[in-house]
């Protein structure tokens, strides 16, 4: 059977066939240079570290496919129609509106370094129009988080806005990566990766180069990105420890910002991560299941580094 992964990477296939029969490569390609220019990413995350404080992405994911709706309603539980459903007192705050401009407002407000928007629709209801506007609601740098296997992706990435983009390096080890010539184009996954990042460098855009063991690791520090992400949830299995990030982190060289993702939720798992010297966090689930998921940022990160 095969993993989650590899399911949603084979929908991607189709999604990127698809919608490059609607706009062509080179149509996208026009449309990422005509976009206003890219926030500086890295810039954001390493200022915040200088003051002292964590670096923090946070996440705008309305939904995910281990946890179902984390968010807001679906279309169905919307009575109203609206997309809104008004300020009734004592409800459940995990249905509370999804409105990507107040959670990006919110999260800049009290102190986010960059956010991070999930555009992926079918697994996890995303959308580019939520980073858009997650976008334009601040003056955060933008990290678009999907599965990246193709060209396309990123420049469609930097024309809807993105400042930085996602290499998952699991999606270039995996079957569909592997043994389809239809989509690895005879490259390997290093090849693949590298032509990727090189051209999201050329647009301006940062590279979060995500890894889960130590073998994606050997591959991601062939990049020449410095930002290292370590994925505390397997996205095979969807199992999440910290402990992840713990054993990685051992393997990397210094000069690179490593970022911990997913999993975190309390001050001692913060304390814990700052203790490893680890300053760079992503987070999603933690802030969008909180009333205002800017105030549980603020709440979250309440110590200076040391
Ligand atoms: O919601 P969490 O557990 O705080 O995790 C956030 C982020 O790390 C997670 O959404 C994520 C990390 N890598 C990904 C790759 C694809 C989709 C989602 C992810």
């Amino acid at each position: 059977m095969s993993d989650i992964l590899d399911r949603i990477l084979a929908v991607k296939k189709q999604e990127i066939s698809a919608t490059q029969t609607q706009k062509s490569l080179d149509k996208i390609h026009d449309e990422a240079r005509a976009v206003p220019a890219p926030r500086d990413f890295l810039q954001a995350i390493r200022s915040r570290i200088n003051q002292n404080h964590a670096a923090v992405i946070a996440e705008i994911k309305r939904a995910s496919p281990s946890k179902g709706l984390l968010r807001g309603q679906t279309e169905s539980q919307n009575v109203s129609g609206s997309g809104h459903v008004g300020n009734l007192s004592g409800r459940n705050p995990i249905l509370e509106d999804f409105i990507p401009t107040d959670i990006a407002a919110s999260y800049a407000r009290n102190g986010a370094a960059c956010l991070s928007v999930l555009t992926d629709e079918q697994f996890f209801m995303g959308n580019a129009d939520f980073l858009r506007q997650a976008r334009a609601a601040c003056d955060l740098p933008v990290l678009r988080k999907d599965f990246m296997l193709d060209e396309y992706q990123v420049y469609e990435a930097r024309a809807m806005g993105a400042d930085c983009i996602l290499l998952i390096v699991a999606a270039f080890f995996s079957p569909i990566f592997q043994h389809d010539s239809a989509i690895n184009q005879g490259d390997s996954a290093l090849e693949r990766m590298h032509k990727l990042e090189t051209i999201a460098q050329e647009l301006g855009m940062a590279v979060l180069v995500e890894v889960h063991n130590a073998d994606e690791l050997d591959l991601a520090l062939q990049l020449s990105t410095p930002l290292i992400g370590i994925n505390n949830r397997n996205l095979k299995t969807f199992e999440t420890t910290l402990d992840t990030t713990l054993q990685l982190v051992k393997h990397i060289p210094s000069g690179r910002i490593i970022v911990t993702e997913s999993g975190i939720r309390t001050p001692a798992d913060v304390e814990m991560m700052l203790s490893h010297c680890i300053h760079t966090f992503l987070i999603g689930e933690t802030f969008m299941r909180a009333p205002d998921p800017g105030v549980a940022l603020a709440n979250l990160f309440t110590t200076n580094l040391a």
